[in-house]
């Protein structure tokens, strides 16, 4: 009998500002997955070593780049590891995996979030873990190591998120490399071997309420910043001024963002930060200017603005004046040669789902 399921994750924008690796939001821009098993299919899919036949539809982004075989794709790989830690080496027989993919790849969207809330996702369901979702984020949190995307794209809604203290020995299983982590692309040859299995419970968050008069606006640059190289710009040491800075604005900028009417002179100044942002303006052209140029009372409804995780998206969360807003920073991106799209989005609130069919 076939077995036919839909997998939907949202994109998420992290840090909002001062809450660098802490405060997440999922975005109504989703990833999904329709998953199909047919044994009977199995000799027909034209399959992979590991029994899956992976395909995106011509609309996703990455359509062109991403790799198709399931030891490599990022959804495939990380669901291929969930599998291996349970001792099941490979998807069952006549898998398809059909992938719509709308979140631009590297422009501080969460898509690689997303992916491997998906990919988690995936491994669970074709393997009848029937893990909660509580378990899934520590699966997520063994590939993507901060939790502020992964805590919205599984959750859902605006997130706080840290990870508990580990004792030495889950420190020691939890920085392993990523690359023995994941499969390796092999070839089609499986080593065997059952990789590393997260701790329990690393990840702990909260939900805050969110006003939903407050709307996102996206502003894409047509260019990709790899999240890892806009970490690779931060200091590994702060003042006490610049967390203090930073912790003082996260305090008040969680509950303003649920308070009404929404009160700019507190959220705009709340959106601020020392942490991340100053540094990376290296890689992002015009970011200082964007960020420091349009304030709520040349643009009114506009609430605050910020980096959208590592960039470079810009997320600015507003009430009105959503295209203006918008036009505004296309223009001040466009004076230094770079394109940009819009987009209007609002917060997924369900987080990732699945569903039988
Ligand atoms: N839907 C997807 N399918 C396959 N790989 C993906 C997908 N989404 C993201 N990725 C991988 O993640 C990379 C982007 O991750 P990252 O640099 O963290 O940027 P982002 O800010 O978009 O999360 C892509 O270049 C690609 O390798
Ligand atoms: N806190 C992380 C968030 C990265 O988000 P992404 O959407 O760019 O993957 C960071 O700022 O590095």
């Amino acid at each position: 009998m076939t077995r036919s399921f839909k997998i939907t994750v949202p994109a998420s924008s992290a840090n909002i500002g001062p809450g660098y690796d802490v405060l997440g939001i999922g975005l109504s821009l989703f990833l999904e997955l329709e998953v199909s098993i047919d044994p009977k299919q199995a000799h027909e899919t034209n399959a992979d070593a590991n029994n899956c036949k992976l395909s995106y539809t011509p609309e996703s982004e990455g359509y062109d780049s991403v790799p198709l075989q399931s030891d490599a794709n990022l959804i495939t790989r990380t669901a291929l590891y969930v599998l291996r830690c349970n001792n099941i080496r490979s998807f069952p027989c006549g898998t398809k995996v059909r992938v719509h993919n709308p979140i631009p790849l590297g422009r501080g969207l969460g898509s690689s979030g997303a992916a491997v809330v998906a990919g988690v996702m995936l491994g669970c369901e074709v393997g009848k873990l029937n893990y909660s979702k509580q378990r899934m984020l520590d699966y997520c949190l063994m590939i993507e190591r901060h939790p502020d995307n992964i805590t919205a794209a599984m959750m859902g809604g605006f997130c706080g998120s840290f990870l508990r203290d580990l004792t030495p020995q889950e420190v020691e299983r939890r920085e392993i490399p990523l690359s023995e982590v994941l499969p390796e692309p092999s070839g089609g040859e499986d080593t065997g071997l059952i990789p590393p299995l997260p701790p329990t419970d690393i990840g702990r968050h909260v939900k805050y309420q969110w006003n939903p008069k407050i709307k996102c606006i996206a502003i894409i640059p047509a260019f990709e910043l790899s999240t890892a190289d806009s970490r690779g710009v931060l200091p590994k040491a702060y003042t006490t001024q610049d967390v203090v800075f930073n912790l003082q604005r996260l305090a008040v900028l969680t509950t303003a963002l649920t308070m009404d009417p929404p009160n700019p002179d507190l959220i705009y100044p709340a959106m601020q930060d020392r942490v991340h942002q100053p540094y990376r303006k290296t890689l992002i052209p015009g970011l200082t200017e964007i960020l420091s140029n349009l304030t709520p009372s040349t643009y009114p409804g506009l609430l605050g603005i910020c980096l959208s995780g590592a960039g470079p998206t810009i997320l600015a969360v507003a009430t009105d004046n959503f295209e203006d807003i918008a036009l505004e920073i296309i223009n001040r991106f466009a004076k230094k040669n770079v394109q940009c799209a819009w987009k209007l989005l609002e917060p997924a609130y369900e987080g990732a789902t699945v569903e039988e069919s």
